[in-house]
């Protein structure tokens, strides 16, 4: 009979009894052993069948319960605008990638500024860790998506250490206020975070967006067209001379200086900038030696490294994130063109998968209201 002419339940008792067939059990075997097979790994990625094992999900969790639970918006660094502008390459870096972007010419970008905290509506303070995101969309259609920060290393040298510290810095209930010694006592048995995070106190922050310069802090890999491999961390070198921010106090004592009376002084100081012309990087790639750690972004590597110029990022538009390309994105840093692969840093997987996460709370939700409004038109430049 063809199935297709055969009343429904007639099909329906065809395809059993053709199931049930000696020479078929075997395959409805396997059919049913790739099923449980699927069922454990959700429950796997799921984390059901450990409750202790960190999960995207969990990780998440913990930026809720750390920064309190703000529909709508990113799950970390939540107070941000979008930007756009292009990418010009000489050449230089073809020697080490073979990746589109970086064969003579320009490339669009577009990308978002951010703070690097998680509180959607907190007044800007003087100082500040800035962030920048960065979607470069190469001519044959692929992308790069890179996100970086304004400190020198990454406070922790895992995930798990990560959604530790988090967790030491979670409010008090009691209080309101995370509690200093839960925070003291994360540091004490956790010496790699206490080194790091002395290099971070010891570096000055800038004082604005426009002068940061921003680092990958995870490794990565680029891939020449001979399949040459490099470990490179790279750098957007501020061309804006740098600024120190002022030193914040140390805690527990009265702030010299009360934050700005404009809330968003950060972002107000970025829109006067852009309005004088574009501001610009240099996309600077350090070259890894062997022995220089590519799984831990919280260690430096050794001082003098080679390094190499990719190009010069221009940024020339400000747009509020209800309206600008980077509102749908997540600056996922494993989003890579050919020529630039993965390290071994397991940190890279578990943002992928937590950005993922942060992004499917969020698409779910009302849109948020952004603290940071610009006047449509008001921050473009050419
Ligand atoms: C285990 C470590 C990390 C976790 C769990 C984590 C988690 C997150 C999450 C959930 C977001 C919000 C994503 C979204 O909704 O789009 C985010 C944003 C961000 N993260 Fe991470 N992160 C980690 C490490 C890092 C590192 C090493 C860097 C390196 C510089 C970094 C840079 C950024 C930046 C720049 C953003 C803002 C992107 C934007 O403006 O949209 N993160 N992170």
């Amino acid at each position: 009979m063809d199935e297709r002419n055969a009343p429904a339940g007639d099909a329906e008792t065809y395809r059993i009894e053709r199931l049930l067939a000696p020479r078929n059990l075997t395959a409805v075997a396997g059919i049913g052993i790739l099923l449980a097979g699927a069922a454990t790994g959700f429950a796997y990625v799921g984390g059901w069948l450990s409750p202790s094992r960190l999960t995207p999900a969990r990780i998440v969790d913990q930026f809720e319960r750390t920064n309190g639970l703000h529909p709508g918006f990113r799950r970390n660094h939540p107070k941000g605008v979008c930007f756009s502008g292009w990418f010009e390459s000489d050449g230089s870096g073809r020697e080490l990638s073979r990746a589109k972007l970086f064969a003579p010419g320009r490339t669009p970008i577009f990308g978002r500024f951010a703070i690097a905290n998680g509180q959607p509506a907190l007044p800007d303070m003087p100082a500040v860790v800035h962030s920048m995101a960065v979607n470069f969309t190469q001519a044959d259609g692929q992308f790069w998506r890179t996100g970086m920060n304004g400190i020198p290393v990454f406070p922790v040298p895992d995930v798990q250490d990560f959604t530790a510290q988090l967790a030491a810095a979670t409010p008090d209930p009691k209080t309101g206020k995370p509690d200093p010694a839960r925070m003291k006592a994360f540091l004490a048995s956790h010496p790699a975070s206490a080194r790091a995070i002395a290099i971070i106190k010891a570096t000055p922050l800038a004082s604005a967006f426009a002068n940061t310069s921003y680092n990958s802090l995870d490794a990565f890999v680029f891939v020449n067209a001979d399949g040459r491999s490099t470990p490179v961390r790279w750098s957007m070198v501020a061309e804006d001379p740098f600024q120190a921010a002022p030193t914040p106090p140390p805690p527990g004592t009265k702030p010299a200086a009360k934050p700005a009376g404009d809330p968003n002084a950060q972002f107000t100081a970025l829109l006067d900038r852009i309005h004088r012309g574009p501001i610009r990087w240099r996309l600077v790639a350090t070259i890894g030696q062997p022995g220089d750690p590519t799984n831990d972004p919280s260690i430096a590597w050794p001082a003098g490294r080679r390094q190499v110029q990719l190009g010069v990022l221009s940024v020339n538009r400000l747009e509020d994130e209800a309206d600008g390309a980077c509102r749908d994105v997540t600056f996922d840093p494993l989003i890579l063109p050919d020529g630039i692969r993965p390290s071994d840093d397991p940190i890279l997987s578990a943002r992928s998968a937590a950005y993922a996460q942060s992004f499917r709370r969020r698409a779910g939700e009302p849109a948020p209201v952004s603290a940071v409004r610009f006047p449509s038109s008001a921050g473009s430049v050419r």
